[in-house]
């Protein structure tokens, strides 16, 4: 779908410090999500990611107290005005380790994609329905009656994601929501996450594996050590010189540009597949 021009999440002026810390864990934050966005975070291991992430939920400073400057408002509310549960119909988050999510009181898929809607009143009738979209969406419409604690860590992983996307929310912040799978767990995930943006959820996620994130985003949000380095387009995050300071990896389709373009097979170190392709074609031709 199309980015739309409407601010869904603003982030303002925005630090958090944990308890007897002296140094805040993110400060001075000052960034907007468009609706429609797939928008991206990135940094090295303690950068910030989580604690940001946790802000845009409303789990900072709600269940996680510390102390706070500035504001984070979703769909023009700030979220220190509605409850974690009122702000999970709007914007959801799945966790990195989809053990933290679960809530170990059900024996079935089923009932823990439910769990959360029974909290939020939902008419059993419509709960059948809703556990049924979304174990399709999930791909685990074959699990629904096994017990979660038995699953593999990608279906779990994609349970836990069914059990806060079932609440139907318009945002989807993802933790880190791959970094525990194989391969083919992430991609699965990777998968579904993308088929949700096309459909219109706006999605803010971190991950490790910058080369997929470097092709999905739309922008991505550069952390170090809890500070704001840059918001802009992948392209130019990721022809930024720091990178190697700040413990950032380039993405090998952005390495493989940049040197295409230093040798003048490409006439910009910006990744688009298609010219890659052509060109490859264009050089492969002249060799015949
Ligand atoms: N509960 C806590 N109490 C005190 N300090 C914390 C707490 N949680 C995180 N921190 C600190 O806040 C900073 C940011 O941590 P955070 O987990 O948000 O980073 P991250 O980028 O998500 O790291 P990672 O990639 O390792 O998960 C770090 O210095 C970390 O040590």
């Amino acid at each position: 779908m199309k980015v739309s021009s409407k601010d869904v999440i603003s982030v303002n002026n925005f630090s958090f410090s944990y308890p007897q810390t002296k140094k805040p864990a993110i400060s001075s934050m000052n960034f907007t999500v468009k609706e429609g966005e797939f928008f991206c975070i990135v940094g090295a291991n303690g950068a910030g990611k989580s604690t940001l992430c946790d802000s845009l939920v409303g789990l900072i400073p709600q269940y996680f107290l510390g102390t706070t400057k500035g504001q984070v408002l979703v769909n023009g509310q700030e979220t220190t005005k509605q409850t974690v549960a009122e702000l999970s119909l709007e914007i959801g988050l799945v966790f990195q380790n989809p053990f933290n999510q679960l809530s170990y009181t059900t024996s079935t898929v089923a009932e823990e994609l439910a769990y959360g809607l029974g909290n939020h009143g939902i008419p059993r009738s419509e709960m059948l329905d809703r556990v049924a979209a979304v174990a399709k969406k999930m791909r685990i419409e074959s699990l629904l009656d096994r017990d979660p604690l038995t699953l593999s860590g990608g279906q779990i992983q994609r349970v836990a994601f069914g059990s806060t996307y079932i609440l139907n929310p318009s945002i989807l912040v993802l933790d880190e929501c791959t970094t525990q799978l194989d391969p083919i767990g992430s991609e699965e995930i990777f998968t579904i996450i993308k088929q949700l943006n096309d459909e219109g959820v706006t999605v803010v996620m971190t991950d490790t594996e910058t080369e997929r994130l470097s092709m999905y985003a739309d922008r991505i949000l550069l952390l170090d050590n809890g500070l704001q380095m840059g918001v802009d387009k992948p392209q130019a995050i990721f022809a930024r010189e720091d990178l190697e300071k700040l413990n950032i990896s380039t993405p090998l389709n952005y390495q493989l540009t940049q040197e295409l373009t230093k040798i003048g097979i490409l006439d910009s170190p910006e990744f688009n597949q298609d010219i890659i392709l052509e060109k490859i074609k264009e050089v492969e031709n002249g060799y015949r």
